[in-house]
C-alpha cells in the first residue's frame, strides 16, 4: 500500500509561484481527481507528486520517504506518470511504445519476460487497443494515441498512477472505459490521482476531488461536497447549476461571470 503526500508544498516556476503550500494525503485504494481553471497549479502539482518538479519549499514523501532522496529506478517503479498531451515521436508500433512501460522493471521492450509481455497485452485491452498492437504510433489518431499513451502508464503496475487529462481526446464511449480503468486500479489497492476538466465525470467516478486555485488547495472531499455552486462560482468563475440525481450529480455551466480583473 502506497501513501503519498504533499506537505508544505511550494513550487515557484521562473517567477511564478505555481503552488503555494500544498498539504495533501493520497491515499492506496482511492480515485483522487484535481481539478481547477487553467493555470491553478494542477499540471505543477502532479508533475510534483511524480517527482519531476522541484520544490521550493515543503517535500513529497511516497511512504514517509522523502521523493526527491529516492533512487530514479524505484521512484520509477513505484510511480507511473502520465504526461499532459505527450507523443510520439518515433513510429514504434504501438505495443512497443506500451512495453516502455516496464523499461523500470529491468524489461527490455524488446525481450519481455512473460509477466512484461502479459502486463502488455492487458494494458492494450484495458484501453481497448488489442487490435492495434502492430501498428506505427505515429500513425494513431490523437484519441488512440493518448490511450495508448495511458496504456504505457498501466504496464508499468506501480503501486501510484498520476494521469494529467487522461480522457481530455478522448470520445464519450472511451472517457468511460479509461475512467473505468481509473477506478478499477484504485479499488485493486492504487494510490490514483488524475487532472480533469469534465466536472461532471470528475463527480461521478472520483472517490475525493481535489479543488485547486491560484496554487492552493480550495477544497478538498467527496465530490458533493467539494463542487457547490457558490465554490465553481468562486474558483472558474461560472455560474454553475449543480443538479442532484441518481448516479451522482450533473454540473451545468451556464455562463461565466464577469471577470473581476478586466
Ligand atoms: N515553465 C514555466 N515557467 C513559468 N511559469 C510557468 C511555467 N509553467 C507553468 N507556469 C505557470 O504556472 C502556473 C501553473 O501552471 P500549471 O501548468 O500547473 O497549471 P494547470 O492548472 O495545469 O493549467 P491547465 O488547466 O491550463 O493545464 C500557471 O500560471 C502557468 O502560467
Amino acid at each position: 500500500m502506497t501513501r503519498l503526500e504533499a506537505r508544505s508544498l511550494t513550487v515557484e516556476l521562473g517567477t511564478r509561484r505555481a503552488l503555494d503550500g500544498i498539504d495533501l494525503s493520497l491515499q492506496p485504494g482511492r480515485f483522487t481527481v484535481i481539478v481547477g481553471p487553467n493555470g491553478a497549479g494542477k499540471t505543477t502539482l502532479l508533475r510534483s507528486l511524480a517527482g519531476l518538479a522541484v520544490p521550493t519549499k515543503g517535500e513529497v514523501v511516497l511512504n514517509d520517504r522523502s521523493l526527491l532522496g529516492m533512487p530514479a529506478g524505484e521512484r520509477a517503479r513505484a510511480i507511473a506518470y502520465l504526461p499532459q498531451g505527450g507523443g510520439v515521436a518515433w513510429p514504434l508500433p504501438v505495443a512497443g511504445v506500451v512495453a516502455l512501460g516496464r523499461l523500470p522493471h529491468g524489461e527490455h521492450p524488446d525481450r519481455l519476460p512473460k509477466t512484461g509481455r502479459e502486463a502488455v497485452a492487458s494494458a492494450l485491452r484495458s484501453v481497448g487497443l488489442q487490435d492495434l498492437g502492430r501498428r506505427p504510433a505515429t500513425a494513431l489518431s490523437g484519441g488512440e494515441r493518448a490511450r495508448a499513451l495511458l496504456a504505457r502508464a498501466l504496464a508499468t503496475q506501480a503501486p501510484v498512477l498520476l494521469a494529467d487529462e487522461p480522457v481530455a481526446a478522448l470520445d464519450p464511449r472511451h472517457q468511460l472505459v479509461v475512467l473505468d480503468v481509473l477506478k478499477a486500479r484504485a479499488r485493486a489497492g492504487a494510490t490514483v490521482v488524475a487532472i480533469m476538466h469534465d466536472l461532471t465525470l470528475a463527480a461521478r467516478f472520483a472517490d475525493e476531488i481535489v479543488l485547486l486555485h491560484g496554487g492552493k488547495v480550495e477544497a478538498s472531499g467527496p465530490p458533493e461536497t467539494v463542487l457547490t455552486g457558490e465554490r465553481l462560482a468562486a474558483t472558474f468563475g461560472i455560474r454553475a447549476q449543480v443538479l442532484r440525481q441518481a448516479g451522482g450529480f450533473l454540473v451545468v455551466a451556464e455562463s461565466p461571470l464577469p471577470d473581476l480583473r478586466q
